[in-house]
């Protein structure tokens, strides 16, 4: 049996796109995403992405991070299956529904609102999530951001004088996290301007991070440090996002089909254990 995939990214930040709302897929469990996302021996991509029906929304979307953990939440893979339904659509996931459609900038994205309480991150126990009393070596004082995933933000003079590489995992795997931690570090360069780089849960460093651009968006917004409607400029390039009134957070930005493949299910450990049996 083979399986056809869509392969896409946003920002540079790569997926594997499995289809599986008209015609049902094998199991896909941690250890099928993780063989799938290696960029050595499968088709490799910074997340594996799962299309499926939904009874809430048009359709649901399922999140793999290349080490298997299932998220909540991924921003450009949002704007990638918006390009690919075409039309506006509401879509599933774990961390609430959203919506995404058709914008003069690419795709526009309705993220839903941002989290701050220290339970909602979470953290292990009670602590300001404003500016957390904590330091990772030159990383000090984050602000604390869930926006359907957890964020933590540290605002530098340079992102890129900071080693991502050693403090990223360092970060990411600190027991203060207990769902783990995407980590942002970020300058602000004027009132609608922010560079930022991510070192993601369960992926490590990206080109971009959809959700991380939003999360230090209203972080800096929450210190006072940038106006509403923001620029944030990741290494593979610009977001927009804008903290509405609502509470809602709105990104807009590119998202590209580079092509599509096909795959042989036995490859991946991918068996029909039942017929016609859906993914987990
Ligand atoms: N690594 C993230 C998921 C992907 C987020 C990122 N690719 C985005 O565009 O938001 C996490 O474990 O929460």
């Amino acid at each position: 049996m083979r399986i056809e995939f869509i392969k896409m990214h946003g920002l540079g930040n790569d997926f594997v796109v499995l289809d599986a709302r008209e015609k049902p897929l094998p199991l896909i469990d941690a250890a099928v995403a993780s063989a799938l996302a290696n960029r050595h021996t499968g088709i490799g991509c910074d997340q594996l992405i799962v299309l499926e029906p939904s009874s809430a929304a048009d359709f649901r979307m399922r999140i793999f991070n290349p080490d298997g953990s299932e998220v909540e939440a991924c921003g450009n893979a949002t704007r990638a299956v918006g390009l690919l339904h075409g039309k506006p659509a509401r879509i599933e996931t774990l961390g609430g529904i959203l919506e995404a459609r058709p914008a003069d900038a690419g795709i526009s994205v309705e993220m839903g609102q941002p989290r701050f309480a220290w339970e909602a991150i979470p953290l292990a126990y009670a602590m300001d999530t404003h500016s957390m009393p904590l330091a990772w070596e030159e990383l000090v004082n984050p602000i604390a951001v869930n926006v359907g995933n957890p964020h933590a933000i540290f605002f530098v003079a340079d992102p890129y004088a900071i080693d991502m590489d050693r403090l990223g995992p360092l970060i990411e795997n600190d027991p203060v996290f207990p769902e783990r931690v995407n980590v942002n570090v970020a300058a602000v360069t004027a009132r609608d301007a922010i560079t930022l780089r991510v070192w993601e849960r369960g992926a490590g460093l990206t080109r971009a991070c959809g959700t991380g651009a939003c999360a230090t968006a209203i972080g800096a917004m929450k210190r006072g440090l940038v106006d509403r409607t923001v620029t944030v400029t990741l290494p593979g390039g610009p977001l927009t996002i804008a903290w509405r009134e609502d509470d809602v957070i709105v990104m807009s930005g590119p998202a590209t089909e580079s092509f599509r493949g096909s795959f042989a299910a036995d490859a991946f450990g991918l068996t029909q254990a039942a017929a016609g049996e859906v993914t987990a």
